[in-house]
This record gives C-alpha cells, structure tokens and sequence, in this order.
C-alpha cells in the first residue's frame, strides 16, 4: 500500500475542517460515507465533518444514513469506530443557491473547526450547474480564505463549458484552491504507474518509440446503463469515461519524468503530454451503441449517444512519435475490465532457430480493475515452438490491502496534497483533443451486448496488433 502520510502538503497543511455539500445523495451513499470510515479506522480522520444538503434531516438520521450506506458497501462496521466517526459530524439543511445557507456554515465552522489549523475542505459532491454558484457564495460569505475546494465530475461538457466554468470559479478562488477530482486518478494501480515506471530500469528503458509499437488502452463492463438513463444519455461513453478517466491514465503511463515532488511537478509533466496530443480525427473513432439501448427509461427515442467509442490518438513528440494510442470503452461489452497494455517491438529474425518465425511480440499489461495486477508476456522456445511464458503479479499480495480510490482522494485533499488532481489546463487539454468528436460525431453503429463493440472497431486498428481479450486470470495461474 503506498503510505497515504507520505503525501507532499504543498505547504498548505491539513483542514481543519471538511464540509461535503450534497451529503445525502447518492455518490454519498455509494462512496464518501464508507471512504470516510475507513479512514477512521486507519485513524487517518481528525477532522470536524459538516454535511450540507436540501432535506431537513437531523444528524442522528444522517447517521443511519451513514450506518446503511456502509453496510450496504460490504464494509464490517465496528461499533467503537462508527460512535467516534458519528461524533464528528453536524448537519446544515439549506438551499445552497441562497446567501443564508453560507451565513449559517460560517457560523458552524467557527463553531466546530480545530482552532490550530486554518484551511478548510469544500467538496461538492452536488450537480455540476450548482458548482459556479456554490464557489461564488462561499467567496462572498468570506470562506474561501486559505481553503480547498474538491469538486466532482464532470467538468464541463466540452471545452468552451470546461474553460467557462473554470473562468467562473477562479473569478472566486485561485487554481491552487481547486481540486477536480476523478477517481480514477485514487486508483492503486494508477498512482503506482508513476512509481513503476520511473523506478524500474527494466521498464523505463522500454518505455518509448524505439521499443513500443503502440498502446491499447480497454474500459468493458458487462452492466449498462440499466436505472442511469436519464444520467447517461446526454453524456455517452466519450464524456462519461474517455475524457476524464482514461485520458488521466494516459498521462501516466506517457508523460516524462516529474522533475521534482510538488504537485505542479506532476501535473506539468500530463500537461506535456496533452499539448503534444493532435486533436483526434473524427475517421479514426468509432462509436457504437448497444442493441436495446434506446429502451431503457430515461433515453431518448431515437437516441444517437455512443455507449461504446473507439479512437486512435497520437502524441507528437520525441518519445512517442508515431506509437498511436488505441483507447476503447463501453457498457455491455464482453468482460468488466480496465488494462493498459504496451506491445513491444519483435526481435529481429533468429538465424539459429532455423523454420521458425519471429517470436510474438512481447506485451506489457497493467491491470487496473477488477484488481490490480501486472504482466510481462515473454516467449519461449519449447520443443521447436514459441510459448508464451507470462510473469506476473498482483498487487495486493505485493503491497497489502489498497485504499479505496475515494479514500485516497479525500486523505490527500484533506492533507494538502493535490497531486492525484486535475488541473486546469489538463482538463482543457483533453476537451480540445477531443472536440472533433464532440462538434461532428461520427454515425453510431448498433453491437450486440457481450460483444466487443460493432466490428468497424477492429479496422480501426488495422496495421497493428488486433484488440486482445483483457487479462482476466489470477496472476500466477494459467488463463
Ligand atoms: N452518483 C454517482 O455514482 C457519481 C456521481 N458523481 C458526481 O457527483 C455529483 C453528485 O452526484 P449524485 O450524488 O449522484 O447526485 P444526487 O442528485 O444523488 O445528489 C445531489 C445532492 O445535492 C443536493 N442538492 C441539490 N440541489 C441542492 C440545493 N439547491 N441546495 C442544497 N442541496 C442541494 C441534494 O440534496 P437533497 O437530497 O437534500 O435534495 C443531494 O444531497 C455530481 O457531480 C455527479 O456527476 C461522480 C461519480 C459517480
Ligand atoms: O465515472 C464513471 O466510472 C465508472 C467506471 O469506474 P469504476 O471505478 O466503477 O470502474 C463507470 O461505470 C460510470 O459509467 C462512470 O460514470
């Protein structure tokens, strides 16, 4: 597990007080109640909690709230741990879009903060219309001073919403304040990328053109769009997961060295990358939609939204000149799965091993869900064949138990530690890679669910190694 105190504060030091607006919907209820107990547990959590939300509700039904909502998760909850996470917490009902609510939190802050530590903590886990809104009355009510605020996605809908909303919010705060989260970016294997990379010699010296013909990165689920329709439809597969999530692990597993600790340290070297990305052409995309799609309640008749896209994308600079990107996701497709694989480059022929053609070429596979895992595809010779011969590990019998994405996130926000954040020109960044895209979508082509999207995918990737089927296996034992 990489050690969560070993974070780099980025001078700002822990909160002193966290407020999550919009406490009782529902990525509360999936996510930030159970993150937050686990990091009492740890003892990781010292910090005065304030839920903010419409509903007049007292603390005490927050708790059972927060009780149901972890056990739900599959979490063991411990008494003594869930009476010291309950004591923390105040509740604050109000419309956010009105000046009294922020009157009030002024006050209750006051009231519960810890006096030694300065900083504060917003994260709005709130509709994304509210985001602007909320920023400005926390500004105006004198809040923001010294404070962070984590807001959830999506930023924006594309990049003239992206950079209206961030003009809107630094108007209020600074970008060193604002913390957009994407959870993805709290994966172990995700954060571990820029560890591996750069600390094994074995990898780093493959990491590039002379070595790499090109990358695939996979996101299938199985599931898809079932009760989320109304959610989902005037998003699709590009915005939903492309955009934020996949284009964050691209970075990580393209971008150069960080050359120092500080999260613009870090963040400088995914920006590189992005600026060095051509905007995508909208013949190199795919965009599919699964049959029975246009049922669900929620979606619109005739609906053209991609539940499925894939795209090639190219980075233009001295690593990675001509090793295109192949980046493909959708619901309802074969497996739950999310890889990113590198294939190397053949060896040349071997003139010692006469009949035989040239061994397959070697991949390079990180596994980020449904558990995170790596994987060397060597070959052998075996008896006047070649074999593939994989050495592989998992992580969590390497490195322990992982904190769960959200868990990481909300530690490091509260720590000061900024780095596993997007920041503004990133965000924009991506939107401008794939605006074309956005502006003139390509047709949408119906799949069959348990496919692997509509077949125009594999043209897509004609000339290079086709899509291979996710590494599913547990690590160690044959597939
Ligand atoms: N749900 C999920 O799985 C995920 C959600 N997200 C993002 O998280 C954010 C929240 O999503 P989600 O939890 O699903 O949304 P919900 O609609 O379930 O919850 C919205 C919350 O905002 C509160 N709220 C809305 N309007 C007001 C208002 N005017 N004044 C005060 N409170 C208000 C609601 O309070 P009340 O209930 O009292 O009305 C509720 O607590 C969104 O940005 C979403 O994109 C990101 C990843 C996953
Ligand atoms: O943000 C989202 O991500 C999930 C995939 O993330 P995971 O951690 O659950 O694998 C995706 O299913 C969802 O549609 C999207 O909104």
């Amino acid at each position: 597990m990489s050690n969560p105190e070993g974070a780099v504060d980025g001078g700002r030091g822990r909160a002193g007080v966290f407020v999550i607006f919009g406490i009782t919907g529902d990525l509360a209820k999936k996510m930030t109640f159970r993150s937050l107990y686990r990091l009492e547990r740890r003892g990781l959590l010292d910090y005065p909690l304030i839920g903010v939300a419409a509903d007049e509700w007292t603390v005490d039904q927050l708790m059972d709230r927060a009780r149901s909502a972890i056990a739900d998760t599959g979490e063991e909850l411990d008494e003594d741990v869930f009476a010291r996470f309950a004591s923390r917490w105040s509740y604050l009902a109000g419309d956010v879009t009105t000046p009294e609510v922020y009157r009030r939190l002024g006050e209750e802050m006051a009231r519960v903060r810890v006096q030694r530590r300065p900083g504060a903590l917003f994260y709005l886990e709130m509709p994304p219309s509210l985001f602007g809104t909320i920023v400005e009355h926390l500004a105006q009510a004198g809040l923001t001073e010294g404070a962070s605020i984590a807001v959830e996605k999506p930023f924006g809908h594309d990049l003239e919403s992206a950079r209206a909303l961030n003009e809107r919010l630094h108007r209020a705060v600074d970008e060193g304040q604002l913390l957009r989260v994407d959870h993805f970016l709290g994966k172990e294997p995700v954060i571990e990328l820029e560890f591996m990379r750069f600390a094994n010699l074995a990898l780093s010296r493959l990491w590039d053109r002379d070595s790499v013909t090109c990358i695939q990165i996979t996101l299938g689920e199985t599931f898809g769009v079932e009760d989320r329709g109304h959610f989902y439809d005037p998003v699709g597969a590009l915005r939903d997961v492309v955009q934020n999530h996949l284009m964050q692990v691209l970075a990580l597993v393209t971008m150069d060295p960080p050359t120092g600790a500080s999260d613009d340290d870090l963040r400088d070297k995914k920006s590189e990358v992005f600026r060095a990305m051509p905007a995508v052409l909208a013949s190199e995309a795919v965009r599919g939609q699964y049959s029975g799609y246009r049922r669900i309640d929620g979606v619109a008749d005739g609906s053209t939204t991609e539940t499925f896209i894939a795209l090639k994308l190219a980075i233009d600079n001295w690593r990675w000149e001509g090793v295109p990107v192949f980046i493909r996701a959708g619901k309802r497709l074969a497996a739950t799965a999310t890889e990113v694989r590198l294939f190397l480059r053949n060896t040349p022929r071997l003139p010692f091993l006469p009949g035989l053609d040239s061994a397959a070429d070697n991949q390079v596979v990180l596994r980020i869900d449904p558990d995170a895992a790596m994987r060397l595809e060597l070959v052998a010779y075996d008896d006047g064949t070649w074999k593939k011969v994989p050495l592989e590990t998992a992580f969590a019998r390497e490195l322990g138990e992982p904190l769960e994405p959200y868990e990481r996130l909300l530690h490091a926000a509260l720590t000061g530690d900024h780095r596993l954040f997007a920041r503004q020109d990133a965000v924009e960044e991506t939107w401008r890679v794939l605006e074309p895209l956005i502006d003139a979508p390509p047709a949408v082509v119906e799949y069959a669910p348990g496919s692997w999207g509509p077949p125009e995918a594999d043209d897509l990737v004609s000339g290079y190694p086709s899509w291979q089927e996710p590494w599913l296996g547990e690590p160690g034992l044959p597939d």
